[in-house]
């Protein structure tokens, strides 16, 4: 399985470069298909990255009606809390593009059908996905983005953590989250069984504090150690970075222009 890295000057043109990138990858699974499907994701980078496509004039060039939006992760707090990835989406891009609201799939909230519940939480959202357009436990994925933690986490998989243990998810394609060390504890993720069955697994990191977790996957830690080490796509796997968070690449991963 081999992965590709790509490193920008600065965190804004990261976010511009991911943001074009993802316009042009739903125009063409759009073309080849007549749909696209993008796995969004939380956190600082992927917030720039919804804001840069919303405000990309060639965000115009998707048709929205057509896009199916999923969830890599959810912090399970009550719909419309300003800390989950939904109401964070939904402000930086959602809100502003005429999808198809039957297309747009949130992980459920902790104020939701299975109440404070997240174990039923991620089951039901299992089914969603199971239930999604190409029929199989997971639908198509074009595009799976993920940020990266200073820790190595990805989605809600966080190092040595139960639920990021093989054994624990075996084939299943969500699961719930309790005492996630980043806040809030209780959280819903995708699985890496799930997350792998992307075409592409895009993941965006930027800045210093990156730079040690970004080195370990890349030099092949293990997954539970290292949950950034166990994701890749189907097709392309692409660490898109700025360059405080490529300072340690393994040297096969460095620019030759450097
Ligand atoms: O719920 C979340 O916070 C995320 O889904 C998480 O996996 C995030 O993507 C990383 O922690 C990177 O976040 P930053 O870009 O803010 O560092």
């Amino acid at each position: 399985m081999t992965s590709s890295v790509i490193v920008h000057a600065d965190p804004t043109l990261l976010a511009e470069a991911v943001a074009a990138r993802l316009t042009t990858r739903l125009i063409d699974a759009q073309a080849a298909r007549g749909f696209a499907s993008v796995v969004l994701t939380g956190g600082r980078i992927a917030d720039a990255v919804h804001r840069a496509v919303r405000d990309g004039r060639a965000r115009d060039a998707v048709d929205w009606s057509r896009v199916d939006v999923w969830w890599g992760d959810e912090r399970f707090l009550p719909a419309g809390h300003p800390d989950r990835n939904e109401t964070q989406a939904r402000a930086a891009l959602l809100s502003a593009v005429p999808l198809d609201p039957a297309r747009v799939h949130p992980m459920p909230a902790s104020d939701g059908p299975d109440g404070d519940d997240p174990e039923s939480a991620a089951a039901r959202y299992a089914e969603e996905l199971a239930a999604g357009p190409g029929h199989q436990a997971v639908p198509h994925f074009d595009v799976l983005m993920l940020g990266v933690g200073e820790d190595g986490h990805v989605a809600s998989l966080f190092p040595e953590h139960p639920a990021n243990h093989p054994d624990s998810y075996a084939d299943r394609t969500t699961t719930a989250v309790r005492g996630a060390p980043k806040p809030p504890p209780v959280r819903i993720s995708l699985t890496p069984p799930a997350i792998n069955s992307a075409e592409e697994v895009w993941l965006v990191a930027s800045g210093t504090g990156k730079a040690r977790a970004v080195g370990l996957a890349l030099a092949g830690a293990g997954p539970v150690q290292v949950p950034a080490a166990g994701v890749h796509g189907t097709g392309d796997t692409l660490w898109l970075l700025d360059q405080d968070a490529a300072a340690d690449l393994p040297a096969r991963f460095r620019s030759p222009l450097r």
